[in-house]
């Protein structure tokens, strides 16, 4: 369980998240949504603790996520995709899934290699292409695939859809989906792409200037398009 209570967050003087209290539970898919400047970057980077200061309490399977630590952070099994292309360009598939294994033993590192590959075949088959060379919609695949390499049991993912035409749009997003169901991931994933990531989680949530105004059933939000409205 990932649980945020009472968070408040400022940069400088700027109140950036207001009172947030939230719990996700094991194996949930959350969709994160708002404006521009709404909060949602900040909202992953205090779960991570990568944050210089925040206020309230931040758990994640019971360890207090302290700022400062994300490397404490991440051992108790959380991964974060921040937004972009988070890959080695100048080098291989394998190099960069390599890499992001780095702290496992060589069993473990290949066991999770393994399941990167079943996930994404396209990383196996492209394993010797340099990254920088895949298209936009396949580099996002492998920042995924390494971010997969610590074996997480949660995801925090930051737009991972950005910039991507809409047919990979639903295949970055399929697998998204596909990585909760077959590894049973928890995901928390903030998007602009509402509509298709709606039918790829199982509870948003919206906020609006730092505060929640919408928690509920991704179906009830996508059958209520006037809510839309709200954000
Ligand atoms: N490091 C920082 N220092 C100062 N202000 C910041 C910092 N990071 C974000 N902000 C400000 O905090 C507010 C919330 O930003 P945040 O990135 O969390 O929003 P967001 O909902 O993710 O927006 P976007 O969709 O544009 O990424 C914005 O006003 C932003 O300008």
């Amino acid at each position: 369980m990932l649980e945020l209570k009472d968070l408040n967050v400022h940069y400088g003087k700027l109140h950036v998240l207001h009172d947030l209290s939230i719990q996700v539970p094991e194996g949930q898919r959350v969709g994160i949504f708002g404006h521009n400047g709404a909060g949602k970057t900040t909202l992953l980077r205090a779960c991570m603790g990568d944050l210089e200061h925040m206020q309230g309490n931040v758990q994640y399977r019971g360890n207090a996520i302290r700022t400062n630590e994300v490397h404490v952070n991440v051992s108790y099994g959380m991964a974060f995709v921040p937004q972009g292309h988070n890959v080695f360009r100048d080098l291989q598939v394998q190099q960069n899934l390599k890499i992001a294994g780095m702290r496992h033993e060589p069993d473990a590192r290949k066991q999770a290699f393994d399941e990167v590959y079943a996930l994404f075949p396209l990383l196996a088959e492209r394993s010797e292409q340099i990254a920088g060379s895949l298209s936009g919609g396949q580099q996002q695949m492998l920042a995924l695939g390494m971010a997969l390499m610590t074996q997480p049991s949660i995801l925090l993912l930051d737009e991972p859809t950005i910039g991507l035409a809409p047919v990979i749009v639903r295949d970055v997003l399929a697998s998204v989906s596909e990585i909760n169901r077959s590894r049973k991931t928890t995901i928390v994933i903030v998007e602009q792409n509402v509509q298709a990531t709606l039918q790829n989680v199982d509870r948003a949530i919206v906020i609006k200037s730092g505060r929640i105004i919408y928690d509920g059933k991704s179906a009830d939000l996508l059958s209520q398009e006037s809510l839309w409205d709200l954000f």
